[in-house]
Parts: structure tokens; sequence; C-alpha cells
């Protein structure tokens, strides 16, 4: 049985040009799965849905359909931008008694500065938005809200209509639950300027020796060209079967969806309290559990990961410093093993001090040296003049925020970009002065395997 449990009158939101209404309804649902309920939308819905898992899978959330999106162009502005205009959306929203309050969920590109034409075209800078139909689900219970904001004073209509659909898309995921999908078939790949990219390794590392910098992060990608179109719940249920102990996200944009599963917290703000993760130095996982114990024990002593790392935990201590009352770090990383790959592991944590906000940590923090590089500016100017790509969305923040001032941003990598029957791949690693250019091409080959294995590519060795 369904539940109400709450339903606002519509909170009023004053704006220059007009009042607009937010209608919120809540109803608690018995048994609903996630990815089935973003499947249910695949008829009405296909280019404006999201889903994202925690990786402690505490947490999920799929949306369909845009009640309103908020998207910025405003450069380094982006980060602002956003929080302003969630700020002025939600001014009057309330929390309800189970904590279900509208999610807006979206992702950051990671260099306004770059114009390199291509896949990404058309993405905005920032892109957000809270879903006419949102699903949170957590402690095992699952929550269905209705979105609806208008002008109109008179909803009865609309929210009799909204109240229909949204029945029918929990039945249709109650009954029909999820599909079995075959593997996605590739009919031909190809590693755009691999050999630009194994120069611009070389290059990079004796920029580094020259102290021009100290750490770049150098990216690259593979495309697929598949068979037939490949529909976002296909690669989805894929991620979420392979994947389970990353973050999971889907967003649908532009008509493509960028997806990923990403080990890597950015930042988590839960009750004023900041989580981060230093995450940076690689090794790929062993065939046997001793083999992989001595490739782990090996990471942990190897000098180069270790710089690769340690770039980053200044960096984030840094910030931790700055907008934390107080901090705790371990003196020294740990492993975190994921599927296919190890990596050096630094969790930060700490309370806010008063007027942090989850953006504005987002906003310090984007790029970390695991992404862009030390100094910051530097790096980045080096990663637009080596580096023929544009990242997108791959390697920056995307995530969630609530009225409430909770919210997790994860990194997006470990992910790609899915156009109808292609697909872009992207992987990336860090470069310091004994990096060698085969070891990095071998590392962003480990680094593709998850996203590859989930649109039915081959794994070499
Ligand atoms: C840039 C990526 O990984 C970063 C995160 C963890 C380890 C990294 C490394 O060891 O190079 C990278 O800094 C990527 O996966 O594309
Ligand atoms: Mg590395």
């Amino acid at each position: 049985m369904n539940r109400k449990l709450s339903a606002t009158t519509g909170d009023r939101i004053e704006t220059e040009q007009s009042t607009l209404y937010f209608h919120i309804e809540t109803i608690e649902v018995s048994r609903l799965s996630a990815l089935a309920f973003f499947e249910a939308g695949e008829q009405s819905f296909a280019g404006q849905r999201f889903f994202w898992q925690n990786r402690e899978k505490t947490f999920t959330l799929a949306g369909l359909g845009h009640a309103q999106t908020i998207s910025s162009d405003a450069k380094e502005h982006r980060f602002d931008d956003v929080e302003q205009q969630w700020k002025k959306l939600t001014q009057n929203v309330v929390n309800d008694e189970n904590n279900i309050q509208p999610i807006l969920f979206g992702g950051f590109t990671f260099d306004t500065e770059n114009e390199v034409s291509g896949e990404w075209t058309g993405f905005p800078e920032a892109f957000f938005a809270v879903a006419t139909y949102q699903l949170v689900v957590k402690n095992d219970q699952a929550y269905v809200s209705i979105h609806l904001i208008t002008d109109e004073e008179n909803t009865t209509e609309a929210l009799n209509a909204l109240r229909k659909e949204r029945d029918e898309l929990i039945h249709t995921a109650q009954v029909k639950a999820l599909k079995k999908y075959a593997k996605p078939q590739i009919k031909s790949s190809y590693e755009p300027y691999k050999e630009e990219y194994l120069e611009s390794i070389s290059k990079v590392t004796s920029l580094i020796r020259q102290k021009e910098a100290d750490k770049v992060v150098i990216a690259r990608s593979l495309a697929l060209q598949f068979e037939e179109q490949v529909t976002s719940p296909n690669v989805l249920s894929q991620v979420m079967m392979e994947q389970p102990d990353s973050y999971l996200f889907g967003l649908e944009e532009q008509g493509k969806l960028f997806f990923g599963a990403s080990p890597e917290r950015l930042v988590k703000v839960s009750d004023k309290y900041a989580y981060s993760s230093c995450i940076a130095g690689s090794i790929k996982r062993g065939k046997t559990a001793e083999e992989d114990d001595l490739l782990g024990q090996s990471l942990l002593n190897d000098t180069k990961n270790l710089s690769e790392h340690q770039y980053v935990v200044d960096m984030i201590l840094q910030t931790f410093k700055e907008n934390c009352a107080s901090y705790q770090i371990p003196n020294a990383p740990q492993l975190l093993k994921i599927r296919d790959i190890q990596h050096l592991f630094t969790p930060v944590e700490g309370p806010l001090k008063e007027g942090a906000t989850v953006l504005q940590l987002v906003k310090t923090l984007h790029p970390t040296p695991a992404l862009g590089g030390v100094p910051r500016m530097k790096a980045m100017q080096v990663i637009r003049e080596y580096e023929p790509l544009n990242r997108g969305l791959y390697a920056a923040p995307i995530g969630w925020l609530d009225a409430q001032g909770n919210g997790e941003f994860a990194v997006a990598i470990r992910s790609a970009l899915l156009a109808k029957d292609q697909a872009f791949l992207y992987a990336g690693g860090g470069i310091v002065a004994d990096s060698q250019p085969s070891s990095e091409y071998d590392e962003t080959l480990v680094k593709f395997r998850p996203m590859l294995r989930a649109l039915g590519g081959q794994l070499h060795e």
C-alpha cells in the first residue's frame, strides 16, 4: 500500500518577475527498484532522467522529468550561480517528517575555458534538475515525490494528472521490474590521439622536471561504435551489477547519457559535517589474493605514486583547515580496492564552520590535484595545451544537494558519454617527475575497464 506522507499547498517563490508556487507531494511506496523506476520513464522521459547511488548503497535517487532545471554558463561563477538559483527556488521549502525534500541533481564541467568541439558541444557549464517525479530510497524505504513548479495559482487539475502518471510509473516499475538486458554489441572502437597522448606524457614530464609544474593530470578517450542504439537503463543496469563498490551515476542531457562508477568522493555534507577523500596513486588488481596483496604493498611503498597522492592530501587538507572548525586525517594512506584497480586513499573529515556550504566546498576543491594538478592554474594551462580533448563532465563534480544544506558530490571519473549508438570513455592519470608514457598508458587501460565492460567491450590483460 502506498501511504501519503505529506503535501504542501504550494510554497511561494518570489522572483523579480513573478510569483511561482512549488508544490511537493510525497508518498511512501513499498518495494520499488530505483532502476526499474528509471526504466519506467523510457517512453515519456528519456532525455530528462537522472540516477545516483552512493558507495555504501544507503542512498539511491532516481528522477524522471524536469520540474525545473538550473543551468549556468557563468564560467568560474557557475558554482555560486547554481547555489543562488537553488536558494531562490527553495526559499520556503520546509522539511517533512521523513526528511524527504526536493533534491537538485546535476554536474559541472571540468574546465569552462576548454573550447574543443565534439561530443560535449551544447552541454552547459553547469546542469542541474529538480525531477517532476523523484524517487528516494533510503533505510530500505522508498519515497516518491511529485514536484510542480508553476505560476498558476489553481493547480488542482495539473496535480491530479501528475498523481495519475506517478501511479502508472510506480505500477510499471513494480510489475514489470527491470528487464534483463543483453550487453551492447560493439562494431568498432578506436583510441583518438593515441600518439599525441604518449608524446604529451613525455613533454609534461619534462616540463615537471624543469620545475614548471609539480603535477599535471593528463587524460584521453576511447570511442566505441555500437551495432545499434544503446539505452540508458541498459548501461546503468550493467554498471549496477558490475561495480558494487562505487558511486553510480547517470545524467541525461542533450539527448545523451553521462554515466559512470566512481570510487572518489569529492565532498559530502551531512548535518554540517564534511567528508572528503584523497584518492590518487594506482595499481592493477592481482590475479590471485597473494599477487593482489603484493601489488597493494608495492603501491603503498612506491615513491612515484606516493608523490601523486601527497599533492592531493596537501590541497584537500588545506581546504578543510580553512572551512572546518577542526579536522581528522590519518597520517598515512591506506589501500582502496575496487574491482579493476587499487588506489592510495586518505579520508578527511571535520565539522563545517558557519557559512561553509557543500557547493562552496565543491567550488574550492575542484579540480583537486587528482584531476587537475599543482599549481592548479599552471596545471590547467598545461592540460589545455597538451590534451586534445574536451573533458566535458568527466573528472568534474557530479552529485546532489537539498534545501537543508546536505549533499554529496563524487568526482566523475571511470565514466563515459553514451550518444545513441556511440560512446566515449575517459581516463587519465597523474603525471609527476618520474612518470613513464607506457605505464601511464597502461594505467588508462585499467581505468577504462569498468565502463568498457559495462558497454560490452573485450577486456585484455
Ligand atoms: C584521472 C583518473 O583517476 C585519478 C583518480 C585516482 C587515481 C589517479 C592516478 O593514480 O593517476 C588519478 O589521479 C581517472 O580515473 O581517469
Ligand atoms: Mg596514477
